[in-house]
């Protein structure tokens, strides 16, 4: 092939990758393969400068901003970091700085954590938070203020009034991403594959209320305007840090003899860290030195990400298997020989769909390189070697359910991009699909929903196996004889079981909720909504536009949640099963919260919104204890909305709509003294 070719090849390619990344938050390569592609491409320009033009990928930074969002032309160019990956790499940063300032002008470099999120531009003007936008190609960016300002760490106002332009990386700290995630497995919906994905996808989310809702935070890194005075890059983070502006405060300031070590001690202490970390970034610190240095098209040469190696390991697919699970999804997995892989033994390896494993070209028999993606579902990233019997075939998805038979369903990933998708997702369209209904039991038997004990995977096999339950209302008609006949069960497990699935009947309307697996909803959303419907009985009785009504008044809920909800009540099969939940006496009704039917509020009713000096539940408990009634939304018939800092437009236009007065935290104070 020629230099050419080969050049056009990886720039298509590189392109279609960056768009999958930047725009669509959703990536089909790991960064190591991606790495790779960018390597070689930088190799073939170096060889033949000729091919290089302003627009190849190695000349510019990632993404562009999306057509249907308001984008933004910025003053500053927003840059990348050009990448080091061992000592060598290092050694020659430090020789291309010492290069670029005079003789004798030796620099000092500050340390500090690559934080792996998305940047963003945030600009302070007169003390106010007015714009926020991501990174985009560089100098286009998108419009996210709205989104910026749901989150808490930004102060909306800071005690500088000149201009300020600053750089930070919008972060999910890993606690934040794994519960997180268990609300979105137990909703049905794909985790997180890391905390960069879910944090760029959520900062760009078109609601801001669903923004609000992921625990996002920033992180200033640099000012690009505004500190004058300040002579160094760490000189002025401490000055954001006394701003009362979020910065990591995790930089050493070495002459370069340090810099290795400092290193060295980031890489120790990262795990330490409560936010994800690639890399070490090295800047040299003085900012008249940087000016000195400048910068390429596409990254400071002032600075440098050292990147530190993922943990993977290598082992052998012996087998690929397909799972149905609860929702009907097909899932091709690896089954491979046991590996050690960051601290546990790991044998399977989830290869997402079809289209992974044509990207990877896994063959059953190859060695392949593992991976931990933040550190919870391992991934095959690429094949090591294949050592392939001669006519081995490709694996291809069955058209048919391995569990029912039913031809399944495919669905494509994005219309109209028709080289970057094949199917995302295949399912099994079949309610009635032994292995959905075993997941659909299992989840509603799990511990955040109905917590039934003694239903374990061999015993839920075997049920559905002898069609004893075919949904989860049939388990309540199980009788001890029934489950007595059964492998492995005696008398006294029999016993067991039915009285676990008995005493279940008890839970609150919030568990079945749960446990009924509505798309998008996870535990505590079922636990608002559970509040919201009462019992399951009067949740059959809303005619749609009466759901509609409750549900889109749910703290939170954005469109897609509410669809997904309403769709649910709605659904034919759904109803039944409700129905016949409800005839065998499952659920018990949803607790209120207590309300005091003394104090200086009885008969008032608030909704509390926006950020208030105190803790929003702390708020809660001081108006229930003197008498109030809290609304989650502003509803007909609510007295007050408490409008704290970054009060919401909606808030204010439902207070508007029902009438409802606004008042702020003080003189809600002032009703609870009774004055
Ligand atoms: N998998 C894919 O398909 C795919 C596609 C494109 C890019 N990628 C990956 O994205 C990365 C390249 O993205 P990039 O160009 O945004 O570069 P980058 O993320 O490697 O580095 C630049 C960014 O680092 C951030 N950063 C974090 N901490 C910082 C600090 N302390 N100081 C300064 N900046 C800091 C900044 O936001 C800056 O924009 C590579 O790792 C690549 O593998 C993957
Ligand atoms: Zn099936």
């Amino acid at each position: 092939m020629t230099p050419q070719r080969r050049h056009a090849e990886l720039v298509h390619s590189i392109e279609a990758h960056n768009y999958r990344y930047y725009v669509l938050d959703d990536p089909s390569v790991t960064d190591a393969e991606f790495d790779t592609l960018m390597v070689e491409l930088k190799a073939l320009e170096k060889e033949h400068p000729e091919l290089v033009t302003p627009d190849s990928p190695s000349q510019r930074v990632g993404g562009e901003a999306r057509a249907n969002v308001t984008k933004i032309k910025r003053e500053y160019r927003m840059m990348s970091l050009d990448n080091a990956y061992s000592a060598a790499d290092m050694g020659e940063f430090h020789r291309r700085v010492t290069e670029g300032l005079r003789d004798g002008d030796v620099p000092t470099f500050a340390i500090e954590p690559k934080l792996d999120g998305a940047s963003i531009e945030v600009v302070y003007e007169g003390g106010r938070m007015v714009q926020a936008t991501t990174r985009g190609d560089g100098v286009t960016g998108e419009d996210i203020t709205p989104n910026v300002r749901t989150i808490r760490g930004v102060p909306s106002r800071i005690k500088h009034d000149k201009k300020l332009t600053l750089r930070g990386e919008v972060v999910i700290y890993r606690k934040d991403l794994d519960a997180l995630n268990a609300d979105r497995i137990a909703a049905g919906l794909e985790p997180f594959a890391n905390p960069r994905n879910a944090a760029a996808g959520a900062v760009r989310m078109l609601d801001p209320r669903e923004v609000a809702q992921r625990p996002l935070r920033v992180i200033f890194y640099q000012a690009v305007e505004g500190p004058e005075a300040k002579p160094t890059h760490v000189e002025t983070l401490n000055w954001l840090a006394d701003l009362g502006l979020p910065t990591h405060r995790r930089e050493t300031v070495t002459p370069w003899e340090g810099v290795m070590d400092a290193i060295a001690a980031i890489d120790h202490a990262r795990k330490t860290y409560p936010y994800e970390t690639d890399g070490a970034v090295v800047k040299v610190d003085s900012y008249r030195q940087q000016d000195a240095l400048g910068s390429t098209s596409k990254f400071p040469k002032w600075a440098i990400a050292y990147k530190f190696p993922a943990e993977q390991a290598v082992t052998t697919v012996r087998d690929i298997i397909v799972q149905v699970g609860r929702t009907g999804a097909l899932t091709p997995v690896a089954i491979m020989d046991p590996v050690e892989l960051a601290g546990t033994t790991v044998s399977r390896a989830s290869l997402h769909n079809g289209e992974q494993i044509r990207l990877l070209d896994v063959h059953v028999g190859d060695r392949v390189f593992i991976q931990k993606a933040g550190e919870i579902i391992p991934q095959v990233l690429g094949v090591e070697s294949r050592a392939r019997e001669a006519g081995s075939a490709h694996f291809k998805m069955p058209t048919h359910c391995p569990e029912c038979g039913t031809a399944v369903v495919m669905r494509l990933r994005e219309e109209g991009k028709p080289e970057l998708g094949a199917e995302a997702t295949t399912r099994c369209p079949n309610r009635q699909c032994p292995a959905q209904v075993r997941g659909r039991i299992l989840f509603f038997a799990s511990r955040s929903a109905m917590a039934i004990d003694h239903l374990g995977d061999s015993l839920v096999d075997q049920l559905v196996g002898k069609e004893l339950v075919k949904d989860v209302a049939d388990l309540y008609d199980l009788d001890v004889e029934q489950v007595a006949g059964l492998e492995r069960m005696g008398k006294k497990s029999a016993e067991n079981v039915v009285k676990s699935v008995g005493a279940s009947r008890d839970r609150t309307l919030d568990r079945l909720l749960c446990g009924l697996g509505i798309p998008q909803i996870g535990q505590v959303a079922a636990r608002q909504l559970a509040q919201e419907l009462v019992t399951l009985e009067g949740t059959l009785a809303l005619s749609e536009e009466e759901a509609r009504e409750k549900v889109s008044g749910i703290h939170g809920f954005g469109p897609k949640m509410v669809d997904s909800v309403i769709d649910f009540l709605k659904n034919e099969d759904e109803r039944k099963l409700m129905k016949k939940l409800l005839d065998r006496h499952v659920g018990q009704p949803q607790p209120r919260e207590v309300v005091a039917t003394e104090g200086p509020l009885v008969g008032k009713s608030f909704c509390v919104t926006g950020v208030l000096t105190r803790k929003r539940e702390d708020v809660h408990a001081l108006l229930r204890a003197a008498g109030g009634t809290i609304f989650d939304s502003v509803k007909k018939g609510t007295t007050y909305l408490v409008a704290g800092d970054k009060t919401g437009k909606t808030k204010l236009d439902q207070a508007k709509k029902f009438g409802v007065q606004v008042i702020s935290e003080e003189e809600m104070d002032k009703l609870l003294a009774g004055t």
